[in-house]
This record gives C-alpha cells, structure tokens and sequence, in this order.
C-alpha cells in the first residue's frame, strides 16, 4: 500500500502518533495506539511485514521460498503482540477494580512471570516481578497488578524504567502507605550476543514510601519474596 509521511508538528512526548495517508488520501494516525481503528492495524501489520521482508532479504535468506514465504506477517503480528502494551492505559486496565478495604497489612504478588523487549537491542528480557504495596484504606484487584506488569513489559524497555514504572503506578491509582518493586530477569542481549554471559540476571527495585523509609518493612518484603 503506498503511503505519504507527514511531519508530525508536536514534540516527541505530546505527540500521539505521527499522521500518515492512506492512498485514499485518508488520514491515519499510527502508533501510540489509543485510536488504533482496524483500517489503521492493518496498515500497521502491513508496514511491519514489508521492514521484515527487507530483513529477509538484506541477511541473504530466499524470501520467497516455502517457509519463509509468511514469515513477514508472522513476524510482524509476533512483534505487535510484544509491543501491545501501548495499545493500553493505566485506567483502561484497571477499570473500576480498586475497593475500599479497612487493612493495612502487606499485600504481595509474587513471581509474576514477564517478557520485555529490550529497547537498545530489540531482542527480549524475561524473568520475574514481585509488587507489594501497604494499602491505605484501599486495595487494587489483584489481577490488575500482573496486568500492570503486562502492560509496561509489553513495550520497549529498559528493567530499571520498568521497574519504576510498576512502582509509580500503584502509587498513582492506590496512594499506599509504600510500595516495592522487584524485577530479576535475564537479557537475551546478554546471553545470544554481546558479552555472552548465560547465567547472568539483572536484579533492580524500586522502593516508595515505607519501603524505603523503613529497613524492617522492606526486609519484611525481601524475605517473602525469597520464601516458598
Ligand atoms: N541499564 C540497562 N542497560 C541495558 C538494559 N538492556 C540492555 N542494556 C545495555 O545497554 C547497553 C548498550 O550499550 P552499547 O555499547 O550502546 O551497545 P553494544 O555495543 O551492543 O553493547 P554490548 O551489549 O556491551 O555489546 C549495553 O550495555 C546493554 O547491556 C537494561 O534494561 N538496563
Ligand atoms: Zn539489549
């Protein structure tokens, strides 16, 4: 489909996606999904799949042979899915799952499994997230703490910007007492290439409030992670 680039007029953070025309002359707004229309998604699938038939091409591979011949849309919806996490907003996650709750003792979700891409190499990050938070008259619905770590791991990333990430917003939706953050995870850009370093993790936290105020309550917190 040939398309015409339009410049896009807004900085790099207020801008929303850079427009582009269909050869309809219609306008498309790409990326930074909000208003991702279906139109739009398969143009977006479309653009993708044509980069990665450049990529088959460009390392010498046959593009057209049998098995390859869908690769570039395979590829394309694999990296879609990898990346989905800015099709969604902290809000639209948690919707209306936070109640009011006279506790105020420790909650923690542990091992909440986690695959990134790591945004200097493209190549992914996987491993584990701990989040615990000490609510303050409210708790969030405990599914939509994995579904946070979904939603911020599903994007290009660094571990430590993820890691805040998960931490700012539990604060922002809770207002809790504190909050812990702990990401382990293995680099593929680590592992395949690169220093070649199999066994390495890459530990980061982020501690809010109590958590970091308070040496008990964030032993509290590393011994429960570590516990069975
Ligand atoms: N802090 C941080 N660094 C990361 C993360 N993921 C990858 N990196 C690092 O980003 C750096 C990029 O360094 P460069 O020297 O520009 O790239 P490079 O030549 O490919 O680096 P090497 O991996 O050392 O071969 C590397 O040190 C990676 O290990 C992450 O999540 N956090
Ligand atoms: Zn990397």
């Amino acid at each position: 489909m040939e398309t015409k680039k339009i410049k896009c007029d807004k900085t790099k953070e207020n801008c929303n996606g850079h427009l582009q025309l269909d050869f309809n002359g219609n306008e498309l707004k790409i990326f930074n999904g909000k208003e991702i229309s279906e139109n739009n998604k398969e143009l977006q699938t479309k653009e993708i799949s044509s980069a990665y038939l450049n990529i088959i091409n460009s390392i010498g591979e046959d593009s057209s042979r049998q098995g390859l011949l869908k690769t570039p849309e395979r590829a394309a919806k694999a990296i879609l899915h990898f990346t989905k996490g800015y099709n969604e907003t902290l809000q639209e996650v948690v919707k209306d799952a936070i109640f009011d709750e006279n506790t105020d003792e420790l909650v923690l979700v542990k091992d909440i499994e986690m695959f990134s891409l790591c945004e200097h190499h493209l190549v992914p990050f996987m491993g584990k997230v701990s989040v615990g938070y000490l609510p303050n008259k409210k708790v969030l619905g405990l599914s939509k703490i994995a579904r946070i770590v979904e939603m911020y791991s599903r994007r290009l990333q660094v571990q430590e910007r993820l890691t805040n990430q998960i931490a700012d917003a539990l604060q922002e939706i809770l207002n809790p007492r504190g909050v812990a953050v702990i990401v382990e995870a293995t680099h593929m850009c680590m592992v395949m290439r690169g220093v070649e370093k199999f066994n390495s993790k890459t530990v980061s936290s982020s501690m809010r409030g109590e958590f970091r105020t308070n040496p008990k309550t964030r032993e509290e917190f590393f011994h429960l992670v570590k516990s069975n």
